[in-house]
């Protein structure tokens, strides 16, 4: 299924008709320059053109009161000073003779989307629209927001399509408070905000933006803000929090639609932000959302006001969402201080909601939230502090690397006498081994003559290692007598010319699994019951399951709070995914793993798995062609022992990996 893209250029066609500094950003280019930016690259032809639409009354009535609507109905006929005196009554917003009809048109959107892929039309989506949303409350608009675009979706997902639970991830780069108000008291819209803050010192400066706003009544807990106290966060700080907040939550909460606040001032070069995270992270942000609801994402456009950083943050979104290959991303070197602090924060105010984050640590010493009243002269001091050296505009970043889809996606290589998957393209041609590689192979299996079919499968695994490598097929599958075996030969002869950092993740127990690297060249996380101590070095880390791999619960803890953290940080160029026999992994958490990992190393993925095992080769197969994997179900609370043992492993291994931190 295809990605829906929602444009007109109708919501272009309002802007600020008078002088108000405050809202000077927020131009029509915004749109222009986004849209320009996907037909240009060619994306927006790769993805399904949904028309626009006006919201009904009824529908704008779902989150707005009826004062609110009547009033704001008036504005197409006002003067302009009418205009400017109906205005002041809000903050921070204008309004327009044609903005009433641009805001019907902006919530009707989102609906559109939520439609398209509420009913399969689509798999996920994209709505570029204006006046944003996420601001605006039950009688009046807030911060360019005229109606709450994204509230009024996820109320007419629950309405018309019977959705239980709506996951709303907020990644623009002001608190979208409208939002909160709207579901606070609501257990069935999980709100999550991350936001500049600086203890409440910058706007919309509201005490209840802070990390201790969890939610109310029958809400509480579904409300999660983690609020930036300081300017200039990057990526790492970015995949920090999603890893260790807002992605165990969400697969706890298990949504049935996920809705993105996608406003883009939180990339480097935006004025409103002053945050340094490069565009290609939004691929990122979005590829991790993508198993969530089984793939059914939609985007609605919020703020972004650096037209360039904007416009490649949207085509970074969109072609995420196509499906293509992720960009590998550089020197992550884990959260700084505050970003630290503030995930610390969010997670011990929720621990008590949330059995994935039970043994998150008390909130750190500095209590950070008291720290808003701040001395007078220091603000000053900032405001004081000239423009040009506040603003982003001087900010310059790289392009975002080209994303090439390979020609073929995914391959396999398997004994001749087992039929291929659907979708996947069988690997038989290999060129010979060079002997030195067959004398390697020798005198690892340590027979005489490595029998003939080993040789072949070898010389093929060798070959799609190669092609892999080179970008022509982006991910394999493995069909093997002996996987451990494999797994020996791939690291350490197939790979060793061919691959600078391998990331082997291995799940289940090993027989002879007794291959601990300290070179970096291979890093391996073992997921099994066994409880490797003894063998635990920096490249070699054993997660431990008392129930073994068959507990998805603690699964998937292991994979989101450790495994991803550690895949950014290593940054490998190939992901080795063994699949012991007998592991009892559970096919959906299976299927989650691969769609995980295919954030790592462009998508270059190599699953082993032992040919007694091949009745897991279909779902293997549809993970690996990119398809949502199922949600996983009814998730228990993980053993108190395994998540206690999971933030002890986290803490020893902090000094090594800066990702793991969770703790100030
Ligand atoms: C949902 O709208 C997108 C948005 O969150 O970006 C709106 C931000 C309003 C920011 C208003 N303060 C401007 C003060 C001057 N620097
Ligand atoms: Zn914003």
């Amino acid at each position: 299924m295809g990605t829906a893209l929602l444009y007109d250029e109708e919501m272009t066609k309002y802007k600020l008709l008078w002088v108000d500094p405050a809202c000077k950003i927020e131009v029509p280019e915004r749109l222009i320059v986004s849209y320009e930016a996907l037909v240009r690259s060619g994306l927006s032809d790769r993805c399904i053109s949904i028309p626009a639409r006006e919201a009904s009354d009824s529908e704008i009535l779902l989150v707005h009161s009826e004062l609110y609507l009547e009033a704001v109905k008036k504005t197409p006929y006002m003067t302009l000073e009418d205009l400017k005196e109906f205005t002041l009554q809000f903050g921070d917003v204008y309004f327009h003779p044609n903005i009433y009809h641009c805001a019907k048109l902006a919530s009707g959107s989102a609906l559109q989307l939520v439609d398209s892929v509420m009913t399969g039309k689509v798999r996920n989506g994209i709505a570029l629209v204006r006046p944003p949303g996420h601001h605006s409350m039950h009688g009046a608009a807030n911060g360019f927001c005229v109606f709450n675009n994204v509230a009024i979706a996820a109320r007419y997902a629950k309405q018309k399509y019977g959705v239980k639970r709506v996951l709303i991830v907020d990644w623009d780069i002001h608190h979208g408070q409208g939002v909160q108000y709207c579901f606070e008291d609501d257990p069935s819209v999980l709100y999550f905000s991350w936001h500049r803050y600086e203890h409440q010192n910058f706007w919309p400066n509201l005490r209840e933006s802070d990390y201790d706003s969890v939610g109310k009544e029958s809400g509480a807990g579904f409300n999660i803000n983690v609020p930036w106290n300081n300017v200039g966060m990057e990526n790492s700080d970015y995949l920090s929090v999603f890893c260790h907040v807002l992605l165990p939550v969400a697969y706890e909460f298990c949504p049935d639609l996920v809705l993105v606040c996608a406003g883009f001032d939180s990339a480097i070069g935006d004025p409103e932000g002053e945050m340094c995270a490069t565009p290609d992270i939004f691929a990122h942000l979005t590829h991790l959302l993508m198993n969530l609801a089984g793939g059914k994402l939609c985007a609605v456009l919020e703020g972004g006001y650096n037209l360039t950083s904007l416009a490649q943050s949207v085509c970074q979104t969109v072609q995420t969402l196509l499906g293509d290959p992720l960009p590998q991303l550089a020197n992550l070197r884990g959260p700084c201080k505050s970003a630290v602090e503030s995930l610390q924060c969010a997670r011990s105010a929720h621990r008590r909601y949330w059995s994935f984050l039970k043994h998150a640590a008390d909130p750190p010493m500095t209590d950070i939230s008291t720290k808003h009243i701040k001395s007078a002269m220091e603000e000053e001091e900032k405001t004081e502090m000239a423009e040009e050296e506040r603003c982003t505009e001087g900010k310059v970043w790289p392009e975002p690397p080209e994303r090439l889809c390979p020609p073929v996606c995914s391959a396999s290589v398997l004994p001749d006498d087992v039929a291929c998957p659907d979708g996947l393209k069988r690997l038989s041609s290999s060129k010979d081994l060079e002997p030195l590689l067959v004398s390697k192979l020798k005198n690892r299996f340590r027979t005489a003559a490595v029998d003939g079919d080993r040789v072949t499968t070898f010389s093929r695994l060798y070959t799609l290692i190669e092609k892999l490598v080179a970008n022509e097929i982006r991910n394999g599958l493995v069909l093997v007598p002996d996987v451990a075996a494999a797994m020996m030969c791939v690291v350490q002869d197939l790979t060793s010319d061919l691959v600078k950092r391998v990331l082997v993740v291995c799940v289940g127990k090993e027989k002879e699994l007794d291959y601990v690297t300290t070179d970096g060249k291979v890093l391996v996380v073992q997921i099994s019951s066994e409880d490797r101590e003894e063998q635990r070095s920096k490249y070699y880390i054993p997660v431990c399951l008392k129930k073994g791999c068959s507990d998805t619960s603690g699964f998937i803890q292991a994979v989101l709070g450790l495994l991803l953290p550690l895949g950014y940080e290593y940054n490998p160029d190939l992901v080795l995914l063994v699949r012991m026999p007998g592991s009892g992994v559970v096919d959906s958490m299976w299927q989650q793993l691969i769609g995980l990992l295919q954030g790592f190393a462009k998508g270059h993925t190599l699953v082993l798995m032992q040919v007694n095992e091949k009745a897991c080769m279909g779902s293997t197969a549809s993970a690996l062609l990119g398809h949502p994997a199922p949600p996983l179900q009814d998730l228990q609370t993980p053993f108190p022992e395994d998540g206690d043992a999971l933030e002890r492993l986290r803490e020893r291994l902090q000094a090594d990996w800066k990702t793991l931190q969770t703790t100030s």
